[in-house]
């Protein structure tokens, strides 16, 4: 037979091996310091009952306990705090209702932002009052930048029609940018404004920047030491638990034997957890651990269809797959063989997850979701085959689904949902409005990140160069085009998921949009999941989040 050429993803072995991640070993798993961590949590508790306190203090507390990942502990109270807070100042039904008092822009924004995300929907005119005659934002606001930041936070959580927050935002932007250029007198907000210019805290995932926050929360003069050591200990306990799991799938992936029959393929076991833990709530070890099983078996089937099989072996291993025929593998290649075999075992693993947990049969939802993964890398693997150079709309229309994602969040919703309503599986047969959104907002950062080095080695026309070959747009406007998409895409998402239509319980819609600030988070700095370049921050920032304890 002709020799067959192969095309390699030149993907480098994983930083942390086998080895490595079975060494890993905490002293935080001690019961003593959960009980250290309680006898603290009883003080940061009555912390927050204390009645004397400022308003405005209060939301600072609830902000700093967001930011340093332990929130958690404290939800139902942070919601009655905020409840009350939305019911003094803006519920007009309500008796204590008195219109806004506060009129000091980092109160008013940091007010709006906190039940905006609690689910608490403040109207945008609160914000009238900062703006002149014409409707514009006063230029006297440009001396406060606190509030300036403030501000620039509260924007991204806009829904469509919001146009003073969109004028918000526009307004922060330009201002904080000019400020950066000059000197912030202030090193800690300096900091922060730098920071939030890059990803605003909106679209940044909490858990991996509560090391870079514990580190900044500490530096700062109104730091409290209780919630200070209670922020890490929580971290430490939270870093050990995370170990364990991390050495379990470890051992697993060993097991399968996928990256030493299949090499070609991305070997990429804390990664893969990365995107399990970005997307929290997943309350019990065993969700987060088939999670990332989903995560690391989609890496290895995107790889088959975007690098290593030819053309033939791919129709043979599509219908396989859509008829999911376990007896008629023989007449595939070895490794698709294998890869098929572990991939059934995984999925009626979760399908009897569900079934001990629930008493659902959810054996042929589970199995939809990866046919329509596989429907959509074989449209891509077409297109690439017969030189098809997709128009953008065509394309993102196709890779919203081949990133991946509502593959991966329709069985995260069987795994995270109880009880599961039977017919909520027709939100996943046209994948409802959120799941595409948060989809969206994944791949196109996926494209601006990875595309470079995947048509280096050959794969389909990504967003960027299908918006390069519509328009003749350059590299770099292609790609500022596509950021703009992001914002556009998170505009929808805010809408969408506060829409009484939206059938799912509020654990999930918290999993689906942290996925999106999983996409915005792994490819912040390139390509953090697929090349192991060591000036990677993505690296940085997960050996500091899960190898590193704090002192
Ligand atoms: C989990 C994933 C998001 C999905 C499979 C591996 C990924 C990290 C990404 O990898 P990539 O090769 O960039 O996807 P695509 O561009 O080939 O769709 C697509
Ligand atoms: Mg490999
Ligand atoms: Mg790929
Ligand atoms: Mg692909
Ligand atoms: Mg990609
Ligand atoms: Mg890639």
């Amino acid at each position: 037979t002709a020799t067959i050429t192969r095309r390699s993803g030149n993907y480098k072995p994983s930083l942390w091996d086998f080895n490595f991640i079975q060494s890993l070993d905490s002293a935080y798993l001690g019961e003593c310091y959960v009980k250290r961590a309680s006898e603290l949590k009883q003080q940061v508790n009555g912390m927050l009952q204390e009645r004397a306190v400022e308003p405005v203090d209060q939301l600072e507390l609830i902000d700093n306990l967001q930011n340093l990942g332990i929130a958690s502990h404290f939800q139902d109270k942070i919601k009655q705090i905020l409840e009350t807070i939305y019911q003094r100042n803006y519920d007009i039904n309500c008796a204590t209702h008195q219109p806004n008092q506060i009129k000091d822009l980092y109160a008013t924004a940091l007010e709006f932002r906190l039940l905006r995300q609690h689910g608490f929907h403040v109207p945008q005119e609160i914000f009238d009052c900062f703006k002149n005659k014409k409707g514009d934002f006063k230029a006297s606001l440009g001396d406060d930048t606190k509030g300036l930041l403030q501000l620039y936070e509260a924007s991204f959580l806009l829904t469509e029609g919001e146009s003073s927050l969109e004028l918000a935002r526009e307004f922060t932007t330009n201002l904080l940018q000019e400020k950066l250029q000059t000197n912030i007198n202030d090193d800690n907000l300096s900091l922060l404004v730098r920071r939030s210019l890059e990803l605003p805290r909106h679209c940044m995932l909490l858990r991996p920047n509560v090391r870079w926050f514990l580190d900044a929360y500490g530096r700062r003069p109104d730091m409290n030491p209780t919630v200070f050591e209670l922020a890490k200990l929580d971290f430490n306990i939270y870093q050990a638990n995370v170990q364990q799991e991390l050495k379990h799938i470890s051992r697993w992936w060993k097991e399968t034997g996928l990256a030493e029959k299949l090499p070609f393929s991305r070997d990429r076991v804390v990664e893969s957890y990365f995107w399990t833990i970005g997307i929290e709530p997943l309350e019990q070890g065993h969700e987060r651990i088939l999670a990332t099983k989903i995560i690391m078996l989609e890496t290895v089937l995107d790889d088959i269809f975007d690098v290593y099989a030819t053309p033939e072996e791919l129709h043979l291993f599509y219908n396989v797959i859509q008829r999911w025929d376990l007896e008629s593998i023989e007449k595939l290649p070895i490794y698709m063989q294998i890869y098929f075999v572990v991939l059934n075992n995984t999925v009626n693993e979760i399908a009897y997850h569900i079934l001990k947990q629930q008493g659902v049969v959810t054996i042929q939802h589970l199995r939809k979701a990866w046919m329509d993964l596989c429907k959509a890398y074989m449209k891509e693997a077409v297109w690439y085959n017969n030189g098809v150079k997709p128009g953008l709309k065509e394309y993102l229309d196709n890779a919203w689904i081949s990133v991946g994602v509502p593959t991966f969040l329709y069985q995260v919703y069987f795994l995270v949902t109880n009880p599961i309503e039977k017919e909520a599986t027709k939100y996943f047969d046209e994948y409802h409005n959120i799941i595409r959104g948060s989809s969206m907002i994944a791949r196109l950062a996926d494209d601006v990140a990875t595309a470079g080095d995947e048509l280096e080695r050959g794969d389909v026309t990504k967003s960027v160069q299908c918006y390069m070959n519509e328009t003749g747009a350059s590299d770099e406007e292609a790609r500022e085009a596509m950021r703009l998409l992001i914002w556009e895409a998170w505009k929808k998402l805010n809408t969408d998921r506060i829409s009484s239509s939206c059938p799912f319980p509020e654990v999930f819609i918290q999993n689906v949009v942290n996925l999106a600030r999983v996409g915005q988070s792994i490819y912040q700095y390139g390509d953090g999941y697929g090349y192991q370049h060591s000036e990677t921050k993505n690296k940085d920032r997960i050996v500091s989040m899960l190898f590193d304890p704090v002192a």
